[in-house]
């Protein structure tokens, strides 16, 4: 899995404000809305402690500064244990807590203490980027494209399954592909047959892994990136929305799906 360096979590806030505007003009919701139309909840005054974790490849700067600029966006009070690990665990809980944010280098999660539910930043992230792809508004298709079928990618293309949607999906990597026709009953992009989309969500940790032949004149393009999966001749020649940001709409999601 690709781990966010700090340069990804530079300039956070800009880049949320720009791409809830872009979700906005392309959806007609915001992230807010999108959140609560996805899981049924609203904020209500949570206290969100964030524990650094050093394990792996260890604390990445920005990283929970980010954790607490996400929570105090949505109106939450929140803060960042002094020490990481067990001791900052002990902190946050002894805090006042309600909801624990906390990431090692495979399983980031939000805990709410109060009701039990806990959630993983890899299937809320799955989900809610694949929700903004489906409720393009300048389409009546029914057809979404899902581009990466690893943990982010079958999280979102299951959502869309769920929902009702047209799921065609493409990995390079067979077993994925075969597990996602097979559990959920995808439909395999064919690069031989190539069909427009005006939806697409990609999970995928390479660059220009759309094409030409992928996308319609007009289309909406949602993807945590890292890095881009538009070639840049594409968004000059054709009319794309892009909702691309690494990691805020992932935990805004979190944070709601715990509420
Ligand atoms: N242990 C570190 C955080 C490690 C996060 C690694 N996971 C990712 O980078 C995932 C989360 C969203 C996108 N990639 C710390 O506490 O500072
Ligand atoms: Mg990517």
């Amino acid at each position: 899995m690709a781990l966010l360096t700090p340069e990804d979590l530079e300039d956070l806030l800009n880049k949320l404000n720009m791409n809830n505007n872009i979700i906005k003009e392309a959806t007609g919701m915001d992230i807010a809305q999108m959140c609560e139309a996805v899981y049924g909840t609203t904020p209500s005054s949570q206290k969100v402690g964030i524990v650094p974790i050093t394990s792996g490849n260890g604390i990445i700067g920005n990283f929970s500064a980010s954790l607490l600029a996400i929570t105090e966006y949505f109106g939450l009070e929140g803060f960042i244990t002094e020490h990481p690990d067990i001791t900052g665990y002990h902190q946050a809980v002894a805090g006042g807590a309600d909801i624990i944010l906390m990431a090692d280098d495979h399983i980031f999660i939000a805990h709410n203490l109060r009701n039990g539910k806990i959630a993983t930043n890899h299937v809320c992230t799955g989900v809610i980027y694949s929700e903004i792809a489906s409720r393009y508004k300048h389409t009546d298709s029914k057809d979404v494209l899902v581009i990466g079928l690893g943990r982010v990618g079958y999280a979102g293309a299951s959502h869309l399954v769920e929902k009702g949607f047209n799921v065609y999906a493409c990995d390079p990597n067979t077993d994925f592909m075969n597990k996602a026709i097979e559990e959920l009953g995808v439909k395999a992009y064919d690069v031989d047959k190539p069909r427009k989309f005006s939806m697409v969500f990609e999970a995928t940790p390479n660059a220009n892994t759309i094409s030409e032949g992928m996308i319609a004149e007009r289309c909406l393009v949602s993807t945590p990136g890292i890095p881009c999966a538009l070639p840049d001749e594409l968004v000059e020649k054709y009319d794309i929305d892009l909702v691309m940001e690494p990691l805020v709409i992932g935990v805004a999601a979190m944070l709601y799906s715990v509420f």
